[in-house]
């Protein structure tokens, strides 16, 4: 299948000056060619072509933390802090969820990224299979990791997260990937964090771990071992051996800083869950300084409450510009790295996150005609972080597969999605009332 896409205005990918007046030719589920309109007469062999007259274009989305089921709590739990939030709200809701409903709150989720412009999305949850399912129908590229927590899941637990990784990997044609995930240092003891370790270096996968998202955690581990949570880790050998993505590390003691930069911890920033609950702002200025590879993720619904990546760059954006009272802390160059290919590089997916030719064919056109936020055109990009939403999607390829256009769906039931999550949500907060 090639596909030509012809007329677009600008491309923009990180590394690379804006492109202008340009064709992209897709080949499979690759790029295979950029190159100025003056030469399109050279591409005669295409299948079908797309006229983005008025649009930019740009790599997808990649979302790198997420638990894309927790869409069925949206507005369930609100303004609490995390421990409360948790144990008081979400942690009973899930005591409750089938299978099943993982399912649904996962399609409700894909909807809602498809149409923001997520393409990837690395996400941890329970029932790996039901979330494979709806990621293999929908189109997207994900990595998905069975979250562990060792007082419920154990080691049938283990077993369980370990043959889904396995089944899982390179699975709906290479677009899903997997990783293992031990929820959080202070869900694991230490032997089950080892032990998830050394099942995931003998099977060469990447572990998935909330990580320094609260003070309230990170003071608990200096009371209780003398050392911040990831001193703790770093101690365990845990860092080693393995990819790392480690959600959150808003909170750094003195020294983690280094450790995350030797250990090449890959972390993904949360800024609106970490506002919403009120955890705090990540340094995320000093982990771009510090060259620690520093990708976005927005955390699961309920302490979000979108999935919106748009909303997520602009807030991850401004909290650094306050919290350094610098301007230029986070900018629009950056952001399009940060949502991109350091998310690419984060989830240790290869050849993902740039326009380049030979690269995944994962983007996005963006219509610049249609609604305000785009006039004046003095910048694009600009106007795109700070002044767009999702609205101006048009449309979204994921491995060379049209899966929106013209801001609709293409795969999918939206309707069917939205009342099969609705009812299955209220039948189950109906057991809270
Ligand atoms: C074991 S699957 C994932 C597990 O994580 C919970 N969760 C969602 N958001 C957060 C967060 O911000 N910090 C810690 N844990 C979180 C989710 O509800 C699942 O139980
Ligand atoms: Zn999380």
């Amino acid at each position: 299948m090639r596909i030509l896409i012809k007329n677009i205005d600008e491309i923009h990918s990180s590394g690379t000056k804006v492109r202008q007046e340009q064709f992209i030719l897709i080949e499979d589920n690759k790029i295979k060619r950029i190159d100025k309109m003056t030469k399109i007469d050279e591409i005669s062999d295409y299948d079908r072509i797309i006229d983005a007259d008025g649009m930019i274009a740009l790599p997808g989305f990649i979302n790198t933390h997420t638990h894309a089921a927790m869409t069925l709590m949206r507005a369930y739990a609100d303004d609490m802090p995390l421990d409360q939030w948790l144990q008081n709200k979400i942690w009973p809701f899930e005591s409750k969820i089938k299978p099943d409903d993982i399912y649904w709150g996962t399609a409700l989720a894909v909807v809602e990224m498809i149409k923001t412009g997520t393409t990837t999305f690395s996400d941890m949850y329970f029932a790996v299979d039901k979330i494979a399912e709806i990621v293999d129908q929908s189109g997207m590229r994900a990595v998905l990791s069975e979250g562990l927590i060792e007082a419920n899941d154990g080691q049938e637990g283990l077993k369980k997260s370990l043959n889904y990784a396995l089944k899982y990997n390179n699975s709906a044609e290479g677009r899903i990937k997997t990783m293992m995930a031990p929820h959080a240092p202070y869900t694991c003891g230490r032997d089950y964090l080892l032990q998830i370790k050394e099942l995931a270096r003998e099977n060469n996968l990447g572990l998935h771990i909330h990580l320094s998202e609260s003070k309230n955690e990170v003071n608990n581990f200096l009371q209780q071992y003398q050392k911040s949570p990831i001193k703790y880790l770093a101690d365990l050998d845990f860092f080693d051996d393995n990819h790392i993505l480690a959600a959150h590390c808003v909170h750094l003691e003195a020294g983690d800083l280094e450790i995350l930069k030797e250990k090449n911890v890959h972390v993904a920033h949360n800024p609106m869950s970490n506002a919403k609950l009120a955890n705090g702002i990540a340094p995320v200025r000093e982990y771009l300084k510090n060259e620690i590879n520093v990708a976005l993720g927005t955390d699961g619904v309920s302490s979000n409450n979108s999935l919106a990546m748009l909303k997520e760059a602009k807030m991850a954006s401004y909290l650094q510009k306050i919290k350094y009272q610098d301007p230029t802390a986070v900018d629009t160059k950056s952001m399009l790295k940060i949502l991109t290919v350091n998310g690419a590089e984060a989830l240790g997916i290869k050849k993902l996150g740039l326009l380049e030719e030979n690269q995944l064919a994962d983007l996005l056109l963006i219509d610049t005609k249609k609604d305000s936020f785009f006039y004046p055109h003095h910048n694009n990009l600009s106007n795109l972080f700070y002044a767009a939403d999702s609205r101006s999607i048009d449309t979204v390829i994921i491995d060379g597969k049209v899966i929106m256009e013209s801001s609709e769906l293409k795969r999918l039931d939206q309707e069917k999605i939205f009342y099969e999550a609705e009812k299955r949500a209220l039948k189950i907060a109906a057991n809270f009332n």
